[in-house]
Parts: structure tokens; sequence; C-alpha cells
């Protein structure tokens, strides 16, 4: 979009091997750099003081050291992060909560797989934040020829719509990965996303947010696109690998791994039910095997379809 960028990486080799290169060769090969972005290290308070808007692109286990890091910040921040912290089953605008409440501080999320983003591929995202010039910092900063930033005053409901579809695409990852048929798949899409719309009423959020970018956008796009890290973990799975061996055969962060426990426990505390979200901790523990999860979820008893 014109402005001068520069990305902060905590590792000094790898930012002085990417600043060279023009390129980011573990992640986006053959994608060169735009001559306004500059690739750096060193001290991240410093840089940050000069920022007129900061964005923090690390997977959610990382999100609260680099708040921290960053908590005396006068610019606007959002995170990329999608899940709910390990541990504490935070959402990230709780964590922020904790660490630096009195940031102005927000996300940016929807269906967007950073390789089509890095092409200028038409794609469409939601900058979600309580606080109007966050909002619009990131309107201005990223809305563009080949990105739509529509702006949305429910943080949670995007945050939840964010983490679930990870957990969601799990699931239809093993569920193509059994061929169990198409209609299997729209059956997992619908009721998981009647699964993330529950859960993120219970927690604050507005329906209608459900029914947008992070929500059904970014669930169809995960569960259904190849380039989803969720979404491969189900087909290895399905393909009789271990967890392990998933996780490593990705090279790549696949946060529905790590949140899909925290979901379901602030589920179960909101008395929410979310069978799906359960057949899939209870799979990743070792608890259940993917044929008896299809029976478990297709024994239920019958019930009206609603939320
Ligand atoms: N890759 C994608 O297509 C998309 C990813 N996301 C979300 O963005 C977040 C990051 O995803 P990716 O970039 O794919 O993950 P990633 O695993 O590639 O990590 C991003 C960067 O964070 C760095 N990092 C990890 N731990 C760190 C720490 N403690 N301190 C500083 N830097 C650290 C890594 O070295 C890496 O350079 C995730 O929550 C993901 O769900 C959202 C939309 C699309
Ligand atoms: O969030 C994403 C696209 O919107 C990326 O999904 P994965 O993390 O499953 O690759």
């Amino acid at each position: 979009g014109g402005n001068a960028v520069t990305l902060w990486a905590r590792d000094e080799q790898q930012a002085a091997a990417m600043q060279a290169a023009r390129c980011n060769q573990r992640y986006l090969p053959g994608l060169a750099f735009a001559p306004a972005l500059q690739v750096v290290a060193g001290d991240a308070r410093a840089l940050a003081a000069s920022a007129e808007l900061i964005v923090i692109g690390t997977p959610m286990a990382a999100l609260r050291g680099m708040l921290q890091l960053l908590k005396d910040s006068q610019a606007p921040i959002a995170w990329l992060c999608k899940g709910f912290e390990a541990g504490t089953g935070l959402m990230a605008h709780e964590v922020c909560a904790e660490v630096a409440p009195q940031l102005a501080s927000g996300v940016l999320s929807g269906p967007s797989f950073a390789q089509e983003v890095a092409r200028a591929q038409p794609t469409a995202l939601v900058a979600a934040s309580r606080h109007a010039p966050v909002r619009e910092a990131l309107v201005q900063a990223f809305h563009g020829p080949s990105l739509r930033v529509y702006a949305s005053e429910d943080i949670v409901g995007v945050e939840v719509g964010g983490a679930v579809k990870n957990v969601l695409a799990i699931a239809t990852g093993l569920c193509d990965g059994l061929q169990l048929g198409l209609n299997a798949r729209a059956a997992l899409i619908t009721r998981g996303l009647a699964e993330m719309t529950r859960l993120g009423l219970a927690l604050g959020a507005r329906t209608d947010t459900f029914m947008g970018l992070s929500g059904l956008g970014d669930l169809v796009l995960t569960a259904t696109g190849d380039l989803s890290r969720n979404r491969r973990v189900g087909l290895l799975l399905a393909d009789g690998k271990s967890l392990q061996q998933a996780v490593d055969s990705l090279g790549h962060v696949a946060e529905g791994v790590y949140s899909a426990r925290t979901v379901v426990q602030r589920a179960r505390a909101a008395g929410v039910e979310m069978p799906i979200a359960e057949c899939v901790v209870a799979l990743l523990d070792g608890r259940l095997h993917a044929a008896d999860a299809v029976a478990r979820l297709m024994e239920r008893e019958p019930t009206v379809e609603r939320r």
C-alpha cells in the first residue's frame, strides 16, 4: 500500500538473510519483498517507539511475550493470531487486557492464506477493535486494490471465529481423509458453524459476526482449502499418522492443535454444547478413533435445527 514497513524478527541471522535475499525463502519462497519493506532484528521496543501502527504476526503462544515487550508503545497495536491461549484459555484481547490494558489494540482476521495475500490475490479481511482509532489505522494501512478490510466492533466474535474454525478444519480434514463424502463435509461445516456461534454468543459476541468473514468466511476457507495447516493435520491423522508425526511434517504452526482443549474447556464452563470440538479433542488426546468419532456424532439424539 505504499507504506514504509519494518519487519522485526527475533532471530538476527534470519532477519539478515531475508534482508539480503529480499525474500522469505522458508515461508514465501519466490515472492520478492516490496522495496518499502525493511527487515531488522534487535531492540523491538526502540523500533516500536517510532512506529505509527504495530502488527504482531506470531502464533498465539508468543502473543503474551510480545505484548509484554511492547506494552509501553503509544501506537495502535494489532495481532493476527487465531486461537485461545493454551493453559489460560484466554482470547487474544483478554491476554492483552491482562498484560497491557492501556494499549489501543485490536485484531486483523478473516479468510486469508498468507501465500495468496502475498501474491496480491483478492482477499477480504476484518479489523476488529473496541477502539475506533485502531480500526481506522488498520483499514487505512491495509485496505487497497487487492485487500478489502471491513471494520467491526465485535472483537469477541471475530476472535472466537478465528479460534474455533481451526478446530473445525481439523475435523473436516479428517472427514475428507476418511472419504466420508461431500454430504458429511457440508454437515460438519454447518453444524460446526452452529457450535462456533453458540460459544461466541455465550462469551458476548454478536450473531451476525458468525455470518461474516471471520465466521463462515474463514471456516469455509480453512475447512476446504488444502493450503490450511489445520485441515492438513486432519488429513494426516486420517492417513494413520500420529499427532506428533502430523505436526512435525507440517513445519508450521497448526493453531487448532493447541487451542482445541481450551475451546472445549471454555465451552463447558459456559454450559455450551460443542460435540464436534469435543470429538476433535478426544481424537487429539488419543481417547477416540476416527471411526468411533463418526458414530458418536451420528448417534446423537435427534433434535431441532437451531444454533
Ligand atoms: N499463515 C497464514 O496463512 C495465516 C496465519 N494466521 C494466524 O497468524 C498466526 C501466525 O501464523 P504463521 O505466521 O503462519 O505462524 P508461524 O509459525 O509462521 O510464525 C510466525 C512467526 O512468528 C515467529 N515467532 C514464533 N514464536 C515467537 C516468539 N516467541 N517471539 C517472536 N516471534 C516468534 C516465528 O519465528 C515466525 O517467523 C497464527 O495464529 C495463525 O493462525 C492468520 C491468517 C493466515
Ligand atoms: O487462518 C488461516 C486462513 O485464514 C490459515 O489457516 P491454517 O492456520 O489452517 O493454515
